[in-house]
């Protein structure tokens, strides 16, 4: 049995793994159009802010680790297209040789794209995308330049907040844009959201939030942006509004969701047979919204990819669905979330109440303490819990996984009133924030 993984970045790689590891005599070709693999994105921010020395570590894996595994891999080449019925990818090198590979089983990882603000000005020098590891060193050497004194972030989202982080840490004047009235408005409520905002501000950057960037303005590279409210002068940008799937190659054959993602099932299989989608190209099963839907995350990414490589090796493994947690951690200040915010419940059309508690994390006579936000949110009529929240300067991150399984578990709030949640005064209180919060549910 062949299979050909296209893309080989953390969702191809766990593919192939799962492959090589677990089914001795498999053939694996890897196709990427990339110079490296296993970046890790959520480095970029570090590195660039100067949080860590350097990207060397960013990596986790290289291509002579497949090779040793007896996989085949082409880097630096390009998948142009794929004949379905035949069943035979074509790929160009960079010195434009064309060659094929003919499959039995065909795994598409070809993750995602930025989405680029589609406004006059957008050739411009200065303007910068991050995605890719190049992205990342095109950043950190504009902002190395002494002339690049303030840096304007467009979207406000994971991304976009990390990188005004580490702009300020490298001494920049940052102007952090958002569409919406709030950082973070997809993966918090206000009440959350508010105090990131606060914690950006009082560490200087510059909000402009509900404001729309219409125009870049520059001769050869950029001077000032525009927007729907003002002109401000800038010396670099760096665009940050999301992630769209890249399934350019399969588009026209395979069924796709709404945002061009391939829709699959349970097996990460799509449409076609023969043919799988991994990561940020394809779609995921979302346990609080109980449908299908699109997260792009590396985690999703690593889970499909595990689940592709079972079944194409031949052992039927369901995917399990997602919650789509996450978190972040600007200037000390930690925020983790799971599943649904009320806001978000409210677009999904899900009835939905929330239980809210606040307290230090430690007994008082503790010093190292500080106040934790929790919010929990539920479904009104099944009280099955949809979705979690925290926020603190304590660490606090942990919390979630458990949010994580009781929503996959359709866990009702009662259930949590009396969880044992054991007390140790270095770690928690006696009675904990997450106790309280559930008996206080309405
Ligand atoms: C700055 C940043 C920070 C992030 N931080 C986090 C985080 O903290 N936590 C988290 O969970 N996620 C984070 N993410 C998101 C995460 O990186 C993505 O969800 C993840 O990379 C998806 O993996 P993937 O393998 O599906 O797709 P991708 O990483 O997009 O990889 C797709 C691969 O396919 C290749 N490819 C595409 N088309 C072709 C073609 N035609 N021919 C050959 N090769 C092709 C590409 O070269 C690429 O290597 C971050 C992302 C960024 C950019
Ligand atoms: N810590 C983590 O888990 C991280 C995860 N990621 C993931 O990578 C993906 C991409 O990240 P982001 O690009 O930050 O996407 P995002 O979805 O997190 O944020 C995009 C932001 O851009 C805003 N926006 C959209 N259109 C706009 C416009 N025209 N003008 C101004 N603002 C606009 C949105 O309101 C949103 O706040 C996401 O799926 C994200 O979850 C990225 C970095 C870190």
């Amino acid at each position: 049995m062949k299979t050909v993984i296209i893309g080989s970045n953390h969702a191809g790689i766990a593919a192939a793994n799962t492959l090589l590891d677990n089914y001795p005599g498999t053939e694996v070709v890897l196709i990427d159009r990339n110079t490296n693999l296993s970046y890790l994105g959520c480095g970029t921010a570090l590195w660039v802010g100067r949080q860590i020395d350097g990207y060397e570590d960013l990596f986790y894996t290289n291509e002579e680790a497949f090779r040793k595994k007896g996989a085949k891999i082409f880097m630096e080449s390009s998948v142009t297209s794929i004949d379905f019925n035949n069943k035979i990818v074509y790929f160009e090198n960079k010195a434009g040789e064309k060659s094929e590979e003919s499959y039995d089983k065909l795994i598409l990882a070809t993750g995602s794209k930025p989405i680029i603000p589609n406004i006059p000005g957008k050739d411009l020098e200065g303007l910068h995308f991050l995605k890719l590891f190049q992205e990342g060193q095109e950043v950190d050497h504009d902002m190395s330049r002494e002339d690049v004194k303030t840096v304007a972030v467009i979207g406000a989202g994971y991304i976009g907040v990390e990188i005004a982080e580490a702009a300020k840490r490298r001494g920049k004047n940052v102007l952090l844009f958002d569409a919406m009235p709030t950082s973070l408005a997809s993966y918090y409520d206000p009440e959350f959201t508010h105090n990131m905002d606060k914690n950006l501000e009082e560490n200087g950057i510059e909000l402009h939030f509900g404001e729309l960037a219409t125009e870049y303005k520059g001769d050869k590279r950029v001077t000032q942006l525009v927007t729907d409210k003002g002109t401000y002068d800038v010396d670099m940008v760096i665009n940050a509004i999301g992630f769209t799937a890249n399934s350019d190659l399969g588009k026209d054959h395979l069924e796709t969701f709404r945002n061009g993602a391939y829709l699959v099932d349970n097996h990460q299989k799509t449409s076609d047979d023969s043919v799988y989608a991994v990561g940020d190209c394809a779609t995921i099963y979302s346990n609080a919204l109980e449908a299908t839907t699109y997260i792009a995350l590396a985690t999703n990414a690593v889970r499909s990819g595990i689940v592709a490589g079972h079944n194409v090796g031949g052992t039927e493994l369901d995917a399990i669905g997602v919650q789509g947690s996450n978190g972040i951690s600007i200037f000390g200040y930690n925020m983790v979330s799971t599943g649904l915010s009320v806001a978000a419940a409210k677009k999904a059309e899900i009835d939905v109440d929330y239980t809210d508690f606040e307290d230090l994390q430690k007994p008082g006579f503790i010093k190292e303490n500080a106040p934790v936000k929790i919010r929990i949110v539920y479904e009104k009529s099944s009280r099955r819990i949809v979705g979690a929240q925290l926020a603190s300067t304590e660490d606090i991150s942990a919390n979630i996984h458990m949010f994580s399984l009781a929503i996959q578990e359709h866990v009702t709030i009662d259930k949590l009133k009396l969880l044992d949640i054991f007390f140790l005064p270095h770690f928690n209180q006696p009675y904990n924030y997450i106790t309280m919060a559930a008996l206080r549910a309405k």
